[in-house]
């Protein structure tokens, strides 16, 4: 898995214990993005040089927009959906107590965090909102991020292993037919079958990554359709050859007589903590707000036996 974050925020390196100043050097102003790689194992936070994040705003390496006056920070929740209960219940264990007076009502409360009023929003929908500066902090798949932030420079993954909603997304064609002995990308983009009359046909609800992802491994004829769900069915029914959708146990695409190719697979995902730069850096309050809530993702974690913890200076 690869995420792009903003230079301006460089993780601590692994196994690194004290609260010790940032050990990174500031990344050179060229380079728009780092990219990290896969779980690591971080366990301490720091947040530091918030005046030093607010003149690389300035500096113009966040979007110009204004942050609106308002007293409490806002996390976005899943409204409903996977990855709805097992966020609460994540910070259930955190000693996060969500209070909502009904399901119906899409504003709650932590009494923990009393500056903090929780939003449940569907999580395409958290991502959206992080951009437009309606949420602060929000818990969604690195799917989702990806798919609807779109390498937007105002998002910032705070932690990227929550430890649930594992899946990851990925290309499945048919098991039949033509497709009975292509086993990866390379053979799939090498078919005769395809040509600038008739390409090959991906279904997905993935429209930004899935083009992105055709374009980076050189497959020109390529077309997509999209459609909400269902998507495993597209193929039988002549709608597409090929599918880009989420895969988590793989039933699904059993049962419909798909399979994976090798190099086929997008990214992995799984549910992350995201904040926008800017509620960081400008709005008061959002960074201690972060600062506790990775305090007590770290110390459930550990009691976990988890070692996941992930956090980022801001230089
Ligand atoms: N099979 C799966 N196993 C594990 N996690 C999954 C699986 N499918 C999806 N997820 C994770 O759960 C998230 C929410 O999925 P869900 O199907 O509940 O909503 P959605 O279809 O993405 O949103 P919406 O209903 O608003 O269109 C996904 O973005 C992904 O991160
Ligand atoms: O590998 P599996 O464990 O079988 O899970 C994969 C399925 O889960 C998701 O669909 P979901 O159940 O959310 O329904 P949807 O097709 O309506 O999106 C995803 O879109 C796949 O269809």
């Amino acid at each position: 898995m690869s995420i792009l974050l903003p230079t301006n925020l460089q993780q601590c390196p692994s196994s690194s214990l004290s609260p010790s100043p940032p050990l990174f050097s500031p990344p050179s102003p060229s380079t728009a993005f780092a990219v990290v790689g896969t779980r690591r194992r971080c366990l301490r936070l720091v947040t530091s040089c918030v005046s030093s994040v607010q003149s690389s705003v300035a500096n113009g390496s966040a979007p110009a927009a204004v942050v609106v006056e308002r007293d409490q920070i806002r996390l976005g929740l899943p409204s409903k959906g996977r990855m709805a209960a097992d966020s609460i219940d994540l910070l259930k264990d955190c000693q996060l107590f969500v209070k909502q007076v009904n399901p119906r009502q899409y504003v709650a409360q932590i009494p923990q965090l009393p500056n903090t009023e929780v939003w449940f929003q569907r999580p395409k929908d958290i991502v959206r909102k992080l951009l437009s500066g309606d949420l602060d902090l929000g818990i969604v798949g690195l799917d989702t991020l990806s798919e609807y932030g779109q390498e937007n420079e105002d998002l910032i993954i705070v932690h990227e292993a929550l430890n649930f909603g594992d899946c990851h997304l990925s290309i499945a064609i048919p098991n039949y037919g033509i497709f009975e002995n292509i086993k990866s990308l390379k053979e799939l983009a090498q078919m005769p079958q395809w040509s600038e009359e008739r390409p090959l046909r991906v279904a997905t609800g993935f429209t930004y990554l899935g083009p992105k992802f055709m374009k980076e491994n050189g497959i020109k004829h390529v077309t997509f359709s999209t459609a909400d769900g269902a998507l495993e069915a597209a193929p039988a029914m002549g709608i597409a050859d090929a599918i880009l959708d989420l895969v988590s146990s793989g039933t699904t695409l059993k049962e419909n007589n798909l399979k994976e190719i090798e190099g086929g697979v997008v990214l992995e995902s799984q549910a992350a903590l995201v904040a926008s730069r800017r509620a960081l850096t400008e709005r008061k309050g959002a960074l201690n707000t972060v600062h506790e809530i990775l305090e007590r993702l770290e110390a459930h974690l550990k009691a976990d036996g988890q070692f996941t913890v992930c956090t980022w200076f801001l230089w």
